[in-house]
């Protein structure tokens, strides 16, 4: 037995997502029939799965939420946040610029920008560990201009090698690595593929994590790679940029206050973020529709 679902492809900077529209009825589907959407041969292809739905209260015009690869559910998405406005404005769903929007992780607010960009305020970060959340019991931080980097031992091959991070919760858990650690100035020679999944599933990450991995360029500059929780690594992880950039900023790295351009291998993301507790930080980027289809999906798995 199958069920045909309409649905819409979207993708900012390259991060891809499959938006579904539950404003008008319910939809709940199972973490096996998100992984069939997800699926790049079976299904559509997509690293995350947006579900649109009615306003929960009323300070907000909408909720969403969003779903990895791997058919869990998580608290927040950058890059899907802007293709959500995107979505709803395209949908006839809302005329405003401006929309408000409730996830799991808390309340947005989004503004579409004439030039096509969309700029999500995505509220202060979140950096004290326990909350993030990471198990430091037993570590001991090192300071660097305010910030604190964490070193976790990480299984390699044969033994465990020491890894510097930065923690840091966008209401989503991100660890942030500086690549020059790894004796390399090019983000693209850095050890993704075979640390990403070792720290994601780290064991002082209890909710896992996603793991950047940050080029400096300059004050104002980043290159970045995220291994994202639940999916591998992607083009780029908006929540991830704004992690990397307050990372940056509370260690010194990166200027408090500036238009961060953090380059990502699908696109351009500009981040700010004035350095204070309760300073929001701010996301511009695209949000581009691919192309709308219908799908049939197995109905019972
Ligand atoms: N691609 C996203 C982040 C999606 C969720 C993440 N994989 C997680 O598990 O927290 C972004 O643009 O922020």
């Amino acid at each position: 037995m199958t069920m045909r679902l309409r649905f819409t492809k979207m993708q900012g900077a390259g991060n891809d997502f499959v938006v579904l529209d539950a404003t008008r009825a319910p939809l709940d589907l199972s973490p096996a029939q998100y992984r069939f959407l997800a699926d790049r041969r079976f299904g559509v292809g997509a690293d995350q799965i947006l579900i649109v739905g009615p306003a929960p209260t009323p300070d907000v015009d909408f909720g969403y939420r969003i779903v990895n690869a791997d058919g869990g559910e998580v608290e927040h998405c950058g890059n899907g946040a802007r293709c959500f406005v995107r979505y709803v404005q395209d949908a006839g769903l809302t005329t405003k610029n401006v929309v408000r929007v409730a996830v799991a992780g808390g309340v947005l607010e989004l503004r579409a920008l004439d030039d096509g960009r969309v700029t999500v305020d995505m509220g202060a970060p979140i950096i004290e560990p326990a909350q993030v959340p990471f198990d430091a019991s037993g570590l001991r931080a090192r300071e660097l201009n305010g910030g604190a980097l964490w070193t976790i031992d990480v299984a390699d091959s044969a033994n465990e090698r020491p890894v510097e991070l930065a923690v840091v919760s966008m209401g989503n858990p991100h660890a942030v690595m500086n690549i020059a650690q790894f004796d390399t100035q090019d983000v693209d020679a850095a050890p993704v593929a075979e640390l990403g999944p070792k720290v994601e599933a780290h064991p002082r990450f209890p909710r896992r994590v996603n793991a950047g991995f940050m080029q400096i360029v300059s004050p104002a500059e980043i290159r970045l790679r995220v291994y994202e929780r639940g999916v591998g690594e992607t083009l780029a992880c908006g929540t991830g940029a704004c992690a990397a950039v307050v990372a940056g900023v509370r260690l010194g790295w990166l200027r408090a206050g500036a238009q961060i351009g953090v380059h990502t291998r699908g696109g351009l993301l500009t981040i700010e973020w004035g350095g204070g507790a309760s300073d929001p930080v701010l996301m511009t980027g695209p949000a581009t529709r691919v192309f709308e289809g219908e799908i049939e999906l197995p109905a019972t798995i």
